[in-house]
């Protein structure tokens, strides 16, 4: 039988009994979970579920309250600088510099990580990306679909071995979005790496994910497969099933 190299790895990501307290608010109320090297995984829940905390504390951008995070095997608190260069976020919130050129973005972050090659690296993404012909252009300038595809070349640029996306298809049209899509699993396919991608588009998650995280008031409240959720809920498809968990509808209710 063949061996699964993804097996031997730690996991990619292990969070243990993480919380985050804003004031009195608990936006993550000690959650665990982990996301096994080489898989894509997603965070869904509705808005103010705790998503965008969860993927800003394993990028090291906001500190637990409490709670153990680790990534690739290093702990986010103490051993941060172990684990940066080797990971990378895209998300359509946040912008690049509006008046920096494409290229000119994509040299300063390339510096950031210290790459070596720049404008070979930088050349050979905007060709897979169609970044080519917009080069020269200020950021700022940009269409949505332009600005997914050159955050996407950002997110990129180090080659990342774990890939935090925040809904990486927001306000994409369905062309472009079902292109950012492939262009990501053909990325997992061939370098193995592994993707937590929070999404509001639940076909793409059934496309693209092998497992998910439901989350809801700063828990998770439901995991599995997407096959796994399909058949616990009774339903044909993740948005039922986004619905049940967001309406309180339990499966004991819905299946049985
Ligand atoms: N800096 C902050 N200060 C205070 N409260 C915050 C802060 N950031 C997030 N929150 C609160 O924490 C909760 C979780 O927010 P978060 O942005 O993680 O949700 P989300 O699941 O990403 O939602 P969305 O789908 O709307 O992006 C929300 O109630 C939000 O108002």
């Amino acid at each position: 039988m063949p061996l699964d190299a993804s097996k031997l790895l730690p996991p990619a990501i292990l969070v243990e009994t993480l919380t985050k307290r804003f004031d009195a608010h608990t936006a993550l109320d000690a959650i665990s979970f982990t996301v096994p090297a080489g898989q894509t995984v997603a965070l869904l829940g509705g808005n103010g579920a705790g998503k965008t905390t969860t993927i800003s504390i394993l990028l090291g951008l906001l500190l637990p309250t409490a709670g153990t995070v680790k990534v690739l095997g290093y702990d986010m608190l103490t051993e941060r600088y172990r684990v940066l260069p080797r990971m990378n976020f895209s998300s359509p919130y946040v912008d690049l510099p509006h008046r920096l050129t494409v290229r000119e973005n994509l040299t300063v972050y390339g510096h950031l990580y210290g790459l070596t090659h720049l404008n070979h690296r930088i050349g050979r993404l905007a060709e897979e990306l169609d970044l080519t012909g917009i080069l020269t252009r200020p950021s700022g300038n940009l269409s949505a679909g332009q600005k997914t595809r050159v955050a996407l070349a950002k997110a990129l640029l180090n080659e990342p071995e774990l890939l935090l996306l925040d809904e990486p298809t927001a306000s994409l049209d369905p062309d472009t979005a079902d292109w950012v899509r492939g262009f990501l699993e053909n990325y997992r396919a061939r370098t193995g790496a592994t993707i937590l991608l929070a999404s509001h588009n639940m076909a793409e998650v059934e496309r693209m994910c092998d497992g998910v995280l439901m989350m809801k008031g700063g828990r998770i409240v439901d995991r599995g497969t997407p096959a796994d959720l399909l058949s616990r809920y009774g339903r044909d498809n993740l948005e039922e099933v986004f619905l049940d968990i967001a309406r309180d509808r339990h499966q004991t209710e819905i299946v049985g």
